[in-house]
């Protein structure tokens, strides 16, 4: 039987630039300056890319010998991405200001460039731990509208739920670099060309199965854990013979922009939970440049989003830093996750 399905060269790829063109002509979802700072961000994660893939050859990697703002040992490559974000969307204009994670307070736009209505916050490079052993990192990005009014925005301005978010996504390191965006109306994949130098189109409406047989969490904290996370992943565990009646799998790359992606990919439950260890510390995750931008990309592809017990996007953020529980994916798992939080919480 002869195969009647295009061949691929025959199919036109379509750019990035081509695809958020038509998305503002077709939808009005996006006006020009949200489409160049979609565009200035993914120029960004292409340099960041090619500085990611030098490995040991460009002299990145290693500590970078500083401390964040929540007094973590800056990696070289840390430093690097926050610099190229930062002078890739200072000048465009479409910018009221930046916020990212390597920066105590939000960098302002300087007065020398024109000022927009957007904020736009990240990780530069997410996933620090796998940075030099050459295991997949990513930049996570989320977009809100400046408020009304604010000319000079400072930390204030920022603090606006998840539900505020007019785009969001991430770029993964991997063996091939992909950007993942949301606009608001589903979540769409760019694998980078990288001889032609473009993000091309490769996946439309990713869509999460609301059913999995996969989960990933750090197994090393469950002696920290509460008792309705231990009661959910000992369920897990035992398998065929427990309550669930069926075997899990566990994969865990400790990139959470790794992790994300195969669960967009494959289906799968991410679960960063609260643990007893540090009670300052609510979770590992940040809220506004981890969880908010990932739960808005899942709940776009039919996933769910919580800290096991109310939604992310509804959080109320009181700090630019604010550390939540996480737990994202499948949605049949993750709202079964939360129910036995919730559940233990009335009990
Ligand atoms: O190895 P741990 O401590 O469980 O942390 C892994 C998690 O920390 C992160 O690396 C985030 O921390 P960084 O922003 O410092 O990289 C996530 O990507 C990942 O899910």
């Amino acid at each position: 039987m002869s195969d009647t399905s295009p061949s691929p060269v025959s199919v036109k790829p379509v750019s990035l630039s081509r695809f958020l063109i038509e998305e503002q002509r077709s939808k009005g979802q996006i006006n020009a300056d949200l489409r160049l700072l979609i565009e200035v961000v993914a120029r960004a994660c292409k340099r960041i890319s090619i500085a990611v893939g030098k490995g040991a050859l460009g002299g990145v990697l290693g500590s970078a010998g500083t401390e964040n703002v929540q007094g973590e040992t800056q990696k070289k490559l840390d430093v690097l991405s926050n610099e190229i974000l930062l002078e890739a969307n200072e000048w465009g204009g479409h910018l009221a200001a930046l916020a990212s994670e390597e920066m105590d307070d939000p960098h302002p736009i300087p007065n020398r460039y024109p000022k927009g209505e957007y904020l736009l916050v990240f990780d530069p490079l997410d996933g620090s731990s796998n940075i030099d052993v050459n295991i997949s990192v990513g930049t996570i990005f989320s977009v809100l509208r400046c408020p009304e009014g604010v000319t000079e925005p400072d930390e204030q301005a920022f603090l606006q739920r998840g539900t505020r978010q007019v785009a969001a996504g991430y770029a993964v390191y991997g063996s091939s670099t992909v950007l993942v965006l949301t606009l608001g109306d589903g979540v769409h994949a760019f694998t980078l060309d990288r001889e032609q130098g473009g993000f091309v189109l490769t996946q439309s409406n990713l869509t999460i199965p609301e059913d999995t047989g996969e989960f990933a969490i750090n197994m090393s904290n469950i002696r920290h854990w509460e008792p309705p996370m231990r009661r959910y992943i000992d369920e897990l565990l035992a398998g065929k013979t427990g309550p669930r009646g069926r075997d899990f799998n566990m994969r865990w790359v400790a990139s959470m922009v790794a992790d994300v992606h195969r669960i967009l990919t494959r289906g799968g439950i991410f679960i960063y939970p609260r643990d007893l260890k540090d009670p300052s510390k609510p979770g590992k995750l940040r809220l506004m440049y981890e969880a908010n931008p990932m739960a808005f990309v899942v709940e776009q592809a039919g996933g769910a989003a919580t800290t096991g017990r109310a939604r992310i996007l509804d959080v109320k953020p009181e700090k630019l830093h604010q550390r939540v529980p996480v737990f994202l994916g499948s949605r049949n798992e993750v709202e079964r996750a939360t129910r036995y939080h919730t559940e233990a919480d009335a009990s």
